[in-house]
C-alpha cells in the first residue's frame, strides 16, 4: 500500500478528480461515510452520544457527512463547527445543509470554552477540525479544542488524520489530537506512521474512498504488508537441498564479543538459510565453536580482532559463500577499520553491512558507490548519523527521505532500523514496515536481522528483497514474541519465533 506525504495525497486527489472524473463531493460522500462504517466493528454507534466537531475545510466537510452516517447507525449525533463559516468551500457547505435539512445540530462556536459540556457528554468523538491541509503552528481556540478533545473519556476516532498532526513528519504543530482510532481517506499518510505521529493516530483503519489504485502505482514509498511479502518468500520444493538453499558467511566477533557473532548466526539459522558459516578472530573462535552445531565456526589469525593483513585470505574464504555479512561484534580497532574497507572494496557479491561494519565504512569513508558488490546497509539512527554527518533529530525528522536519498546516492540499499524502520532501494523507492515493537529496542536485536536479511540474500532474493522480507519477518517474530511478554522477552526468543513467523506469511489466503 502506498504512503503520502501532503502533496502526494493532494495529487491523488487531483488524479481522482481531473483523471477519473470523480466529483469532489462524491470523495467527501465516500469519506464521510468511510469514517462511519469502518468503525462499525470496534464500537457500537446505538444512542451513543456522538459528537463531530468539524473545522471549515474539506476534512470538516467530511465531519457534516459522518454526522448523517452516525446518525443512520442509530447514534445521537450533534456538530460543532468552529471556525468563520463563509470560509467553507461548495462541498463542506451543501453537507453542512444537507445535515441540518435532516434535523441534525450544528453549533457554530467561536470559542473551545462553549463546546466543553458537549464534548465531556460524549460517548464518541469524531475529530474533523483539521486534516491534510494544516497550514501552521495550531494556536489560540482551536488549540484549546484540541486539548478538551484530548481531555474528555470518549472514544475519539479521527477523520483523515488527527487534528493538528503534520502530515509530512508525523510530529504536532503546537498540539495534536490523541485519536484511538484514525480512518486514512484515499492514502495512509506518513504522519500516520512516523512516531510520534504513530501514537497520536492510535488504531489506524483504511478505506479508499473510491480512488483506483492504478492512480498511485508510480508513488515512491510503499508500506509493507503480508501481502507485499509473501510472494517474495522462495518455496521449498520435496527436492530441495542445503546447497540451493544458500551459503552465508558471517565475519563477525572479536575478543570479548562472540555474541554478536553467534545471534547474527542464530538468525540466519532459524531464518531458513542453507548453510552458515561464521568466520571470527583465533581468539573468539574457541568460545563460539560448538554453541550451536548447525554453525561452521573458523578462524582467520591468532589475534583478538580482524586486521588488515588478513584481508587476503578472508576474500579467498568468502569465494565459497554467496552471501557475507560483516560487521557484529567486530569492534573498532583501526585495522579492524582497515580490514573492513578491504572487504568492501573487494568483494563481489552481496556484502550485509551492520554494527562496528558500519562505524569502519563511516572511518574509512567508503565510497560505496565503486564498490564492485551489491550492498545492504543496516545503521540505527546513531549509525546512519556517523556516515551521513546529519544529526540523529535530523534523521527522525526525515526518515523516510534520509533513507531513500542516502540509497539512491550510494546505489546501495539501506536499512533505517527504528520505528519504523524505513527500506530506501537504489532506485530511490522506499519501503516502510509494519510489523515490530517497543520490546525489540533491546541488545542483540539488530545482530539476529542483519543473520535474518543474510539468510534471505543467500536463498537467492535481490537485496532489495531480502531487505524487505527480512525486517518485516523478524519484525513479525517479535510481535510473536510479544503476544505473550510484551517486552523483556530475549533475542533468542525472537529468533525461535521466526519459523512461525515465516509460516504465517506463507499459508495466507491468496
Ligand atoms: N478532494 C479532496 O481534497 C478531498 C479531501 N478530503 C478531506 O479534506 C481534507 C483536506 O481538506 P482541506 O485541504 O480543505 O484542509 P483541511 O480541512 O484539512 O484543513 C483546512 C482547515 O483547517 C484550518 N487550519 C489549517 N491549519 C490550521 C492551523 N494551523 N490552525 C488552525 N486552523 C488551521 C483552515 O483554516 C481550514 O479551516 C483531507 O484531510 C480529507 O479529510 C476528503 O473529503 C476526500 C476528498
Ligand atoms: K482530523
Amino acid at each position: 500500500m502506498i504512503l503520502t506525504s501532503t502533496a502526494e495525497s493532494r495529487l491523488l486527489d487531483k488524479i481522482a478528480m481531473t483523471e477519473y472524473g470523480l466529483p469532489e463531493a462524491v470523495l467527501m460522500e465516500n469519506a464521510g461515510r468511510a469514517v462511519v462504517s469502518r468503525m462499525r466493528e470496534f464500537t457500537d454507534w446505538e444512542g451513543a452520544f456522538t459528537v463531530i466537531v468539524c473545522g471549515t475545510g474539506n476534512n470538516g466537510g467530511d465531519g457534516f457527512v459522518s454526522a448523517r452516517y452516525a446518525r443512520g447507525a442509530g447514534a445521537r449525533v450533534l456538530v460543532i463547527l468552529m471556525g468563520d463559516p463563509s470560509h467553507m468551500g461548495e462541498s463542506a457547505k451543501m453537507y453542512r445543509k444537507t445535515a441540518e435539512k435532516m434535523g441534525i445540530p450544528v453549533i457554530e462556536v467561536m470559542e473551545a470554552e462553549e463546546a466543553v459540556p458537549y464534548l465531556y457528554d460524549a460517548d464518541i468523538i469524531i475529530d474533523s477540525l483539521i486534516g491534510t491541509g494544516l497550514a501552521s503552528k495550531v494556536k489560540g481556540e482551536k488549540a484549546a479544542l484540541i486539548d478538551i478533545i484530548n481531555d474528555t473519556d470518549a472514544l475519539v476516532v479521527s477523520t483523515d488524520i488527527p487534528s493538528g498532526l503534520v502530515t509530512d513528519t508525523g510530529r504536532p504543530a503546537g498540539t495534536a489530537v490523541n485519536a484511538d482510532f484514525t480512518v486514512a481517506l484515499g492514502s495512509v499518510k506518513r504522519g500516520h506512521v512516523l512516531y510520534p505521529g504513530s501514537e497520536h493516530t492510535g488504531r489506524l483503519l483504511f478505506s479508499p474512498i473510491g480512488i483506483p489504485e492504478e492512480a498511485s502505482e508510480d508513488f515512491p514509498v510503499r508500506l509493507l504488508f503480508r501481502e507485499d511479502i509473501a510472494p517474495l518468500l522462495p518455496v521449498r520444493n520435496q527436492i530441495s537441498h542445503k546447497g540451493k538453499n544458500g551459503f552465508l558467511g558471517i565475519f563477525a566477533g572479536s575478543s570479548g564479543m562472540e555474541g554478536a557473532a553467534l545471534l547474527a548466526g542464530q538468525g540466519a539459522l532459524y531464518a531458513g538459510a542453507g548453510k552458515t558459516a561464521i568466520i571470527t578472530t583465533g581468539d573468539a573462535a574457541p568460545i563460539m565453536a560448538g554453541k550451536f552445531p548447525e554453525i561452521m565456526v573458523s578462524s582467520i589469525g591468532n589475534g583478538p580482532h580482524f586486521t588488515e593483513d588478513m584481508a587476503e585470505a578472508a576474500l579467498e574464504k568468502a569465494k565459497a559463500y554467496d552471501v557475507i555479512a560483516i560487521g557484529p561484534g567486530i569492534g573498532r580497532d583501526e585495522e579492524t577499520v582497515k580490514f573492513v574497507k578491504k572487504m568492501v572494496e573487494n568483494f563481489e557479491k552481496t556484502i550485509i553491512l551492520d554494527a562496528d561494519g558500519l562505524y569502519a565504512a563511516a572511518e574509512a569513508k567508503i565510497d560505496f558507490k565503486s564498490c564492485p558488490g551489491r550492498l545492504i546497509l543496516t545503521p540505527h539512527v546513531g549509525e546512519f548519523a556517523r556516515l551521513t554527518g546529519l544529526s540523529a533529530s535530523e534523521i527522525e525528522e526525515k526518515r523516510i527521505d534520509a533513507a531513500s536519498d542516502f540509497s539512491k546516492k550510494n546505489r546501495l540499499v539501506l536499512v533505517l532500523k527504528g520505528a519504523p524502520t524505513v527500506i530506501g532501494l537504489p532506485d530511490g523507492r522506499s519501503y516502510v514496515n509494519t510489523t515490530g515493537n517497543p520490546g525489540m529496542a533491546t541488545g542483540g536485536m539488530g545482530d539476529t536481522l542483519t543473520g535474518v536479511i543474510g539468510a534471505m540474500a543467500a536463498q537467492g532474493m535481490s537485496p532489495s528483497s531480502s531487505a524487505a522480507v527480512g525486517v518485516y519477518l523478524h519484525g513479525l517474530a517479535g510481535d510473536l514474541a510479544a503476544e505473550t511478554t510484551p517486552v523483556g522477552y530475549r533475542v533468542t526468543d525472537l529468533a525461535r519465533l521466526l519459523p512461525k513467523a515465516r509460516a504465517q506469511i506463507t499459508e495466507m489466503d491468496e
